[in-house]
């Protein structure tokens, strides 16, 4: 199955929170499986994802809960059609969206957004999107769409357009005089 297949549903069948927060645990690396153990308990059905203290002191365990969680099992294809689709959805029926990946270096964040471009299974966020939204517009008549993309990354107080040819190239970062906070990108 692929984007392409999935059927519109009307965003009033599904109630939905403005903001949810979802996590999802990678697997452990190989070295992280020889040396490390893991302290982490995920449950699906509950959203909720428990640390065990391995050491004698202290708390047993902490729970934490959220909208909803993935395990290191979760598919990429899954966390698209349960996650990331409804807000696609919205997007296409005119409504403002934002998929948002936030965690600590070697999380995951590029393996859910990004995926593995060489094998469909592993394609993430962003590919599933794209080939979701270009589908729909395939095949919408007489009505017309703009469709605009950037790709920076902000890594220092460093931005990089990384859809320019010239990637060495560092955009500036300027103030806005007239709104103070909003901080500007000039090419
Ligand atoms: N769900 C997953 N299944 C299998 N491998 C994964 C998964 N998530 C991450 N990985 C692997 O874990 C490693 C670290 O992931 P990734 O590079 O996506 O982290 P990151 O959060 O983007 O890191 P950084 O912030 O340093 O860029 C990669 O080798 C990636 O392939």
């Amino acid at each position: 199955m692929t984007t392409s297949d999935v059927q519109l549903e009307t965003g009033s069948s599904r109630k939905q929170e403005n903001i949810r927060v979802v996590v999802r645990c990678r697997p452990m690396s190989k070295s992280e499986l020889i040396s490390h153990t893991n302290i982490v308990e995920i449950d699906n059905t509950t959203g909720s994802i428990t640390l065990l203290n391995t050491k004698s002191s202290g708390e047993r365990k902490r729970e934490f809960t959220f909208d909803s969680v993935y395990d290191w099992n979760s598919k990429q294809f899954d966390v698209y059609l349960e996650t990331i689709h409804p807000i696609v959805e919205s997007v296409l029926q005119g409504y403002n969206g934002t998929i948002f990946a936030y965690g600590q270096t070697g999380t995951g964040k590029t393996y859910t957004m990004q995926g593995e471009s060489n094998e469909p299974e592993k394609r993430g966020v962003i590919p599933n999107c794209f080939d979701f939204i270009f589908s729909h517009i395939s095949k919408t008549e007489n009505l017309q769409f703009l469709v605009r993309a950037s790709y920076m990354e902000i890594y220092q107080d460093e931005v990089k357009d990384l859809l320019s040819k010239d990637q060495e190239k560092r955009l500036q970062l300027r103030e806005r005089t007239d709104t103070g906070k909003i901080i500007s990108v000039f090419l």
